[in-house]
Order: C-alpha cells, then structure tokens, then sequence
C-alpha cells in the first residue's frame, strides 16, 4: 500500500487554489441526463474514481457518454437497457443508491456489487422503498446490503403512490428517489418517518431536479441555515420530461475544506477561486463553521472565497448533522485546537466509506490525541501530538484529516493515500502547491 510522508509547514501559508468540480452535483447531473429527453453538455465535470464509476453505470443503462474539449456529451437512450446486467459501485454511495431505482425503471434485472467495504454501508431504507414500489432482490447474502440482485416491474397501478422512507442512515436514499421521480408514470409523494440527515444534499437534488425541468414540491417546510432541524420532510413528486442541453459543475467546496483549514493551521491565507455565490453544497457552511474557530474568511468581490488564519485554533461545539460529509476535515481542527470541541448529530457517519466515529477515535488516540465517540458525538480535547502511521480505511476524507494533523505534527505517515482517488486523484500534487505557495489548478 502506498504511504505518504505529510508534509510539516512551519511558515505562513499564501496560496490560490483551484479546486476540482463538485462530486455530488456531477453524480447528479449524470443521473439526470440518462434520464433526460435530449442530450446534455457537462462542462467542468469531475473526474475521478467515484463519477468513472456512475459514468459506467450510466452507460450500462445504454447512455451514450462521449469526450468534448472541457467536458461529456451524454445522449440518453431511448429506452433504459441494461447491457451486461452489472453495475460497479466501487465504495461509492452515489453510485450504489442512485442507480438502484433506474434498475427498476428499467424493468430488467441488474447486478449491483463494489468494495469489500461496500457491503458494510446502509441501503435497507432504500430497498425497502423499492420494494413497495415493485422491486424484488434476491443473491442478497446479508440482506439490506450489498451485493444484490434488482428485478421485478414497477409498480404503475395506481395513479398517486406515497412511500414512507427511513433514510436515518443516509440521505441519499431520498435523493434516489428523487432523481427517478420524473420518470415515473404517477405521481410520487415521498414522507421521511425518520431523521435525514445531510438535508443540504437532499435540497440539492430537489434544486438539480427542477433545473432540469422537474416538478418537485417540497411540502414539508423550508429549512433554515445548515444547523436547523427540520420537523417534517415530505415531497411531490410529478412525472415530467427532463430537458438536457449544458450544465456546469461548481467546485467541490467540501474538498475546499482542508485547504482553508491549512490556513488556519499554519497562519497566512488561502484563496479559493469560482466560490458559487448561491448553491446548496454543505461546503458553504464552512464559511460559519471556521469562523468562531479562529478564522478571517470572506468571499471577495472577484468571487473568491479568502481564509485567513494565525495559527491558534479555538474549540467548537455545533451540529452536523445537515452537513456530516464535513465532520472529517472539523476533526482534525478539533484534534490541533486549543480548547475541548464537540460535533453532534453525526451517528450516519458510521455508514460512510468505513465508520468514520470510530475511525477517527482510533486515529486521533493513536497520534497521541484525545478523543471519544459516542453512537452520535465525538469529543475532542487538547493533548500533545505525535506522529505515526495513520490509517485511512480506503477513506479519501481521513487521508484529508491525517494531511492536516502532519501540517504541525512532524513524523504523521498515511496509509494507502491512493484512496483520495475517490473524490480527488490529483490531492496531494495541489497540497504540495499550496505548500509551495503558487497558485494551483486542480
Ligand atoms: O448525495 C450526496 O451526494 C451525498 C450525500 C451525503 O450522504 P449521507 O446522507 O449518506 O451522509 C454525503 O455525506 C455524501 O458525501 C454525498
Ligand atoms: C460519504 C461520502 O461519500 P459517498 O458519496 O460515497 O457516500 C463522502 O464523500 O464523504
């Protein structure tokens, strides 16, 4: 496995950093346009291991996907047809959760499988939407996980369909269903019974829907900032045809984190350029999250989002449960602040890429930290650091969290760093350009 030296950095930080396109808006807009009526133009989408992955699913589904200078020409089928009957999903939940309904639009029976660790993340709530919907799954060794096998026709009798939907352990089930709801022959009511977490992301996709033309309703009520809780979740959703034509993808502002937290860590300043005036991605929050912990950070005219830090890290207490895929990247800050933190509301983090509470326990203990997790808090507090070899557990974001800790911790090594292929092949060549303080391109 290959293991990376994290850089130290004992000198203030000057830095302008391109970071590359947003994971999630180009999952969606993927899904979107092998849904769509007419060919779509993705300028700007993101490459790396988890859209290579939704780009071969949608091709399996008979998307034809072709390169234009700066970007994807995706012609829909005119018909959903599965070619070999398998989906790769890698340990990609976009990839696992949004094409398992297109397997049932399509009406064929499709095989989904991916990572070792693939198996261990949530689908139940998903599948057993599905289930009411038509859907059977069989070659299923540990039931309401992967692998399996989708078969069975949709269910079109009836002219309205409600489905209740526990999505407790991922919002991504919702957005799913969502992103099918077009295609649908009926109307789709869609009722959360249970607690949704990363609601940003599920906004998103209402948001990426209705862009393309759909007619999504949120009926539940508007959320407020990041870190207010939604009483009631419920959508309608009505068929309708999906435009294509061009789409652009913002940057990644989850991955902007580690940089503008480098900033903060080492003093100096940041720059990150095409910060999205309006989107729903939960990056944005880190322009309220970084705030009370030391930072100067403000969008400048031109658009750049600018973090400015001295060095010193203050503790924080706040919930993420709207906005957990940032928890990695906060911990880390938390694990070099000078005072106890506190980040609640993050229990589904124990279903991302590996159980990401008690990952980053073990990580923080080992390099001297402290840390404790309960089944949806982890607590940080002040301790002497030391380096050593971290694990990543083939997660991108704790090879993220472990490059911030070595900024300041000399001797930090990190386990199979090629796991930032996820979301972000070309990590460490921009870390070392942010280190070397020119202005880098993702
Ligand atoms: O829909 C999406 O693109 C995502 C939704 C969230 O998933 P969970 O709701 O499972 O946290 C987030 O953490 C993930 O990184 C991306
Ligand atoms: C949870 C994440 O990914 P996924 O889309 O695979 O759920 C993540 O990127 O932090």
């Amino acid at each position: 496995m290959s293991v990376w030296n994290a850089p130290v950095k004992s000198t203030p930080l000057n830095a302008v950093i391109s970071l590359p396109p947003s994971k999630s808006l180009t999952a969606r807009a993927l899904v979107l346009a092998l849904l769509a009526e007419e060919p779509t133009l993705l300028t700007n989408p993101l490459r790396c291991r988890d859209t290579e992955l939704m780009i071969a699913g949608i091709q399996e589904f008979g998307a034809q996907v072709d390169e234009q200078a700066g970007g994807l020409l995706i012609t829909p089928p005119a018909k959903l047809t599965p070619q070999t009957g398998i989906i790769e999903c890698g340990l990609a939940g976009t990839v696992m959760r949004f094409l398992t309904p297109v397997a049932l639009l399509s009406g064929r029976p499709v095989r989904f499988q991916g990572d070792e660790a693939a198996g261990a993340r949530p689908m139940k709530g998903l599948l057993d939407a599905l289930t009411k919907l038509g859907a059977q799954f069989s070659d299923m060794p540990k039931p309401g996980h992967l692998p399996f096998t989708i078969s069975g026709q949709l269910n079109a009798s009836e002219q309205l369909q409600q489905l209740q939907v526990d999505a407790s352990s991922s919002s991504q089930f919702v957005s799913a269903l969502l992103l099918i709801s077009p295609a649908l022959p009926f109307e789709l009511q869609i009722e959360v019974d249970s607690v949704l977490p990363s609601i940003r992301h599920v906004e998103m996709t209402v948001a990426e829907v209705n862009a393309c033309g759909g007619q999504i309703e949120n009926l539940g009520g508007e959320t407020g900032d990041w870190n207010t809780r939604q009483i009631r979740h419920l959508w309608r959703c009505r068929p309708a045809c999906l435009r294509g034509g061009e789409r652009h993808i913002e940057p990644d502002l989850t991955n902007a984190g580690p940089f503008l937290a480098a900033a903060m860590i080492c003093g100096g300043q940041v720059s990150i350029p095409h910060w999205p005036a309006k989107t729903f991605q939960a990056g944005d929050a880190w322009r309220q999250l970084l705030t009370p912990m030391g930072a100067r950070i403000y969008r400048s005219p031109e658009g750049s989002l600018v973090c400015q830090g001295n060095g010193v890290i203050g503790g924080t207490q706040c919930d993420l449960e709207a906005i957990g895929e940032l928890t990695p990247t906060l911990a880390a800050l938390c694990t070099l602040a000078v005072e106890p933190s506190k980040l609640t509301g993050i229990g589904h983090l124990r279903g991302h890429e590996t159980d990401r509470l008690t990952a980053l326990e073990t990580e923080i203990k080992r390099l001297g930290g402290k840390a404790k997790a309960s089944e949806t808090t982890l607590r940080i507090s002040p301790s002497p650091l030391h380096g050593d070899l971290v694990q990543t557990y083939a997660d991108h974001r704790m090879a993220m969290f472990a490059a911030l800790i070595g900024l300041q911790v000399p001797g930090v090594r990190i386990a199979d760093i090629k796991c930032v292929a996820k979301t972000f092949p070309d990590f460490t060549a921009t870390w070392e350009t942010m280190l070397a303080g020119a202005n880098g391109s993702a």
